[in-house]
C-alpha cells in the first residue's frame, strides 16, 4: 500500500467517522417513532435499498424543500438561516412509509467545520478547502438516508467526489501526447532551486527511452555551479545524449543547439533543464522568456516539492501567471504525509499534475491519476 499522505488520510477517516456517528445518532432518535408508525414492511426486491452512490445521487429533487425561493441559477436560496428545511409532509412520508430521513444542513455544520480545519491543517489551500467542503455539503444536504443503510459509504462517496473534482483539472496524458506529437517534442522544466527538476528530467528521460524513444537533454542550468555536471552524470547513467555549454553561458543558446541536434538526428524528445529561479527574479524570468522565444517549447512543466505545501501551491500559481505552464510534477511525495499540495496545485493553476516523484531512483516516478490518488486516500 502507498503510505504517503497518511496524515491527510487519517484526517479524512476521522471526518467520515464523526459525521457517520452524528448521522447515526439522528437515525436512532428517529427510528422508534418511524418503526411504531410505519406499516410493518421491510424493503423487498421491488423496493431495493439504494447503493451509497444512488443515495448520494438521489438528492432532493423528489423531496424538494418546501416554500423556498429558487435562484435564477437554479440553486436553492434560503432567506433566514441558510439551511435547507424540508416540509413536515415530506419528512413524515419519508419517515413513516420509506423509513428514511433527510439530512439537513444543521446536521452537518459542525462536522463540516471540522473537515475544513482538517483540510487546512493538511496544507490544502484555503480556496481549495472551501471548494471541497461546499461540494461535500451540496452532495449530502438533502440526501434521503434510509435507516439502516451504510452512512459511512455515503460520506466517503461525497468526499471522494469532492476531492476528485478539484484535482482533475484538464487532465492530459504526457506519454500519449509525446507519442502522437510532431517530433522533436520540446519540454522545458521550470521551478525554484533544489525541488527536483534535474532528477525529474532524468526520470522522464529513462521513461521515454524505455518506451523506445530517443532523448536528448539540454543543460540549460548554466547558472548554478555543478548543475551541468549533475545532469551529465544522469545522462551518462541512463544512456541519453546531453548538449551542454560552459557555465554562465546563455541557456537559450544551449537549448537551441539541443533542438538543432534533435532535428538533425531525428531525436524524438528534447528535455531542457533551466536554472532554479523565483518568479520575482526579473533577470532570470526574462532569461526564461528568451529561452521560450529562441527555442519555443511544446510544453512547459513546473516542478516543485510536495513537502513545501502551500508555498509550492503559491509558486505554481505565480509561475503559471508568468509563463503559462502546461502541467506540474510534484516531487518528494515519499517525504510528505500531508498531501495538501497535491490536492491544491491542479485546482489553483487549472493545469494537471502529471507525475509524482516518489524517491531518488530513476523509476520512482508515478504517473498521476486523480482517481488512483483519491482511492488511496480511502484505502483500508
Ligand atoms: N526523496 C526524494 N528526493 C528527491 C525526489 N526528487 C528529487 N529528489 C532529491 O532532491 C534533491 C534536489 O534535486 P535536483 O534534481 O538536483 O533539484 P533541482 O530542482 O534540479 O535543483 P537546482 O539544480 O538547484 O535547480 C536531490 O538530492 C534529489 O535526489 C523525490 O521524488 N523524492
Amino acid at each position: 500500500m502507498y503510505h504517503v499522505f497518511n496524515k491527510l488520510k487519517s484526517k479524512l477517516t476521522g471526518f467520515k467517522d464523526k459525521i457517520s456517528s452524528k448521522i447515526d445518532e439522528k437515525a436512532v432518535a428517529i427510528e422508534p417513532e418511524a418503526v411504531a408508525d410505519a406499516p410493518q414492511e421491510e424493503p423487498t426486491s421491488s423496493t431495493p435499498v439504494p447503493s451509497a452512490q444512488e443515495t448520494v445521487e438521489s438528492k432532493v429533487e423528489e423531496a424538494v424543500p418546501v416554500s423556498e425561493p429558487v435562484s435564477e441559477a437554479g440553486s436553492v436560496k434560503n432567506e433566514s438561516s441558510g439551511a435547507k428545511k424540508f416540509g413536515f409532509a415530506q419528512k413524515a412520508k419519508a419517515l413513516v412509509f420509506e423509513r428514511e430521513f433527510i439530512l439537513e444542513e444543521d446536521d452537518l455544520e459542525e462536522p463540516l467545520w471540522d473537515l475544513e480545519m482538517a483540510l487546512l491543517e493538511s496544507d490544502i489551500a484555503l480556496s481549495v478547502s472551501e471548494a471541497i467542503v461546499e461540494s461535500v455539503k451540496n452532495q449530502l444536504v438533502g440526501t434521503r438516508r434510509r435507516i439502516g443503510s451504510n452512512t459511512g459509504n455515503i460520506v466517503e462517496d461525497a468526499l471522494k467526489k469532492a476531492i476528485y473534482d478539484v484535482m482533475s483539472a484538464n487532465v492530459f496524458d504526457l506519454d500519449d501526447y509525446v507519442k502522437d506529437a510532431d517530433k522533436p517534442v520540446h519540454i522545458v522544466f521550470i521551478g525554484i532551486n533544489g525541488t527536483g527538476k534535474t532528477t525529474s528530467i532524468a526520470k522522464l528521460s529513462k521513461r521515454f527511452k524505455d518506451q523506445g524513444m530517443s532523448v536528448v537533454v539540454a543543460a540549460g542550468d548554466t547558472f548554478r555551479a555543478g548543475a551541468i555536471d549533475q545532469l551529465a552524470i544522469h545522462a551518462d547513467k541512463i544512456g541519453v545524449k546531453i548538449i551542454k555549454h560552459q557555465e554562465q553561458g546563455d541557456p537559450a543558446a544551449v537549448i537551441y543547439d539541443a533542438i538543432q541536434h534533435a532535428k538533425a538526428n531525428n531525436v524524438d524528445v528534447v528535455l531542457s533543464d533551466t536554472a532554479g529561479r523565483m518568479h520575482t527574479n526579473i533577470n532570470l524570468m526574462e532569461q526564461l522568456k528568451k529561452v521560450c522565444r529562441v527555442a519555443p517549447p511544446d510544453l512547459i512543466i513546473f516542478v516543485d516539492e510536495a513537502v513545501a505545501g502551500n508555498d509550492a501551491v503559491e509558486r505554481a500559481a505565480q509561475f503559471n501567471d508568468a509563463v503559462a505552464i502546461n502541467g506540474s510534477i510534484l516531487t518528494k511525495t515519499d517525504a510528505d504525509s500531508k498531501g495538501g499540495a497535491a490536492i491544491s496545485i491542479a485546482y489553483i493553476t487549472g493545469k494537471p499534475i502529471l507525475f509524482l516523484g516518489m524517491g531518488q531512483g530513476y523509476d520512482d516516478l508515478r504517473k498521476f491519476d486523480p482517481k488512483w490518488f483519491v482511492d488511496q486516500l480511502f484505502a483500508e
